[in-house]
């Protein structure tokens, strides 16, 4: 432990190795409190804030959409009150992307303290031991941005090495933390607080033939972890071991999913092949990171099947679970906790793969308790514009509660 002139107490980290794999030593997630809307009224609410009640035909294709989502409820910041206050958001015509900031500016990072608060207070340790901050978001275009502020909130110590990751879109998660494992493992001592804040204000439009997917999708959310190397402290509670991280482009996909700034905020573009251009992949994917993982190409080698895994799958959307599901033959419990994620939030971009885990983790403790057997190694799956996969293999103990 080191001090500084302030007494203020921090970790210093060095240049040599932690001991062992990167591991995520807590988790925190929060979403904001501004509205909760339910799936089932969606269609309704966005036709009548809009004012476009007389578009029948768009509000019945969003409501079908709606329909097949997954989705049960989402979590706003955006209210009726705030659009009431902008009119510009709900004008093409008008260049909105100044006002949106203004908000975002505050809001972000205040939605990552809450997660991070949360993560904190778990890890056991005073915020000022950590040492690097990875902070991702789709929603920041100004410097110095959101992961300064949440430096200042949080009271971290003035060294810490700030990182902030822009437009990864729903890969911005496991991004972050495949960044946060590269620098854990190579700095010892390195306590990584991620980061990830995501609010869909940017790209709130008026309805029309292009927007309905990305209105019925995405929702807001903040999901925080802190992710250190051994040695531990007593009071560290290593979770996941990230064994082995592994980042794919699959070609001439980039115009399959996208977003784009605009002087009235941020478009979306997914298309429709998503789904089926990520069924093709994941399993090369899967195979690569593993093969870091054990040293060969070959899971089944090391007696590891996909069924003996558990799951963590960035919930973009019904069709991609179910796909991936398909071409791996998994086991139908075994994305639960995704889906859990879809159906209580619905897309939450870059934060999702944080609540993922969260449940994940909530689902094998609450099943150690009735004494099953649990799987001792698992893979992590985030996938965003490129079209960009990112792949973790995981380890976690089989007892949650042993540690
Ligand atoms: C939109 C859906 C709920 C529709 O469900 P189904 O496909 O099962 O149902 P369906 O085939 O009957 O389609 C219902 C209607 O939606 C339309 N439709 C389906 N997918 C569409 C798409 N990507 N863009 C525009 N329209 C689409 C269909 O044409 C149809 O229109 P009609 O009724 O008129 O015939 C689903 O396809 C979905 O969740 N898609 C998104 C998956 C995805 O790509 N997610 C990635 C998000 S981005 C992400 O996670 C990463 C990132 O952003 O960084």
């Amino acid at each position: 432990m080191t001090r500084d002139k302030a007494g203020n107490a921090y970790e210093s980290c060095s240049m040599e190795h932690g001991d062992g794999p990167a591991t995520v030593l807590a988790i925190g997630t929060a979403n904001p409190s501004g509205a909760i809307v339910p799936n089932d009224e969606f269609a309704d609410q966005v036709f009548r804030v809009t004012k476009s009640e007389h578009l029948t035909d768009l509000k019945e294709k969003l409501n079908r959409i709606c329909h097949k989502t997954g989705i049960e409820k989402r979590h706003f910041h955006l209210t009726e009150e705030i659009l009431r206050a902008h009119p510009e958001f709900l004008d093409s015509g008008i260049p909105s992307l100044d006002a949106r900031m203004d908000i975002m500016e505050t809001e972000v990072p205040k939605l990552a303290v809450s997660a991070a608060a949360k993560a904190i207070t778990e890890w056991g340790r005073p915020a000022t031991d950590i040492t690097h901050l990875v902070f991702s978001t789709y929603s920041a275009c100004r410097a110095p941005s959101a992961d300064l502020q949440l430096a200042s909130l949080l009271g971290l110590h003035h060294s810490v090495c700030r990182t902030i990751l822009s437009l990864h879109g729903c890969y911005g998660g496991g991004r972050a933390l495949h960044l946060a494992k590269d620098i854990a493992e190579n700095n010892r001592g390195a306590r990584v607080l991620v980061a990830c804040s995501e609010t869909t204000l940017p790209c709130f439009s008026m309805p029309d033939g292009s927007n309905l997917v990305g209105h019925a999708l995405f929702g807001d959310g903040a999901g925080v972890m802190i992710v250190g190397a051994g040695p531990f402290t007593i009071s560290e509670r290593p979770m996941f071991e990230m064994v082995s991280a592994t980042q794919r482009t699959i070609p001439g996909t980039e115009h399959a999913l996208g977003m784009q700034v605009t002087g009235r905020g941020m478009d979306f573009h997914v298309g429709i092949q998503v789904p089926m251009l990520l069924g093709h992949n994941v399993e090369r994917c899967l195979l690569d990171a593993f093969a870091l993982a054990f040293g060969n190409d070959d899971h089944d080698g090391n007696n590891v099947t996909w069924n003996d895994l558990f799951w963590v799958v960035h919930p973009g959307g019904r069709p991609i679970l179910d796909k991936i599901e398909t071409v791996l033959k998994l086991e139908p419990d075994k994305l639960a906790a995704s889906r859990h994620v879809l159906r209580e939030y619905g897309n939450m971009s870059g934060a999702s793969i944080v609540f993922v885990v969260d449940e994940l983790r909530r689902r094998r403790e609450e099943e150690a308790d009735h004494d099953h057997q649990l799987p001792e190694w698992g893979a992590m799956l985030a996938f965003g514009p490129g079209i960009t996969i990112e792949t973790m293999v995981l380890h976690a103990p089989r007892n949650p509660k042993a540690n």
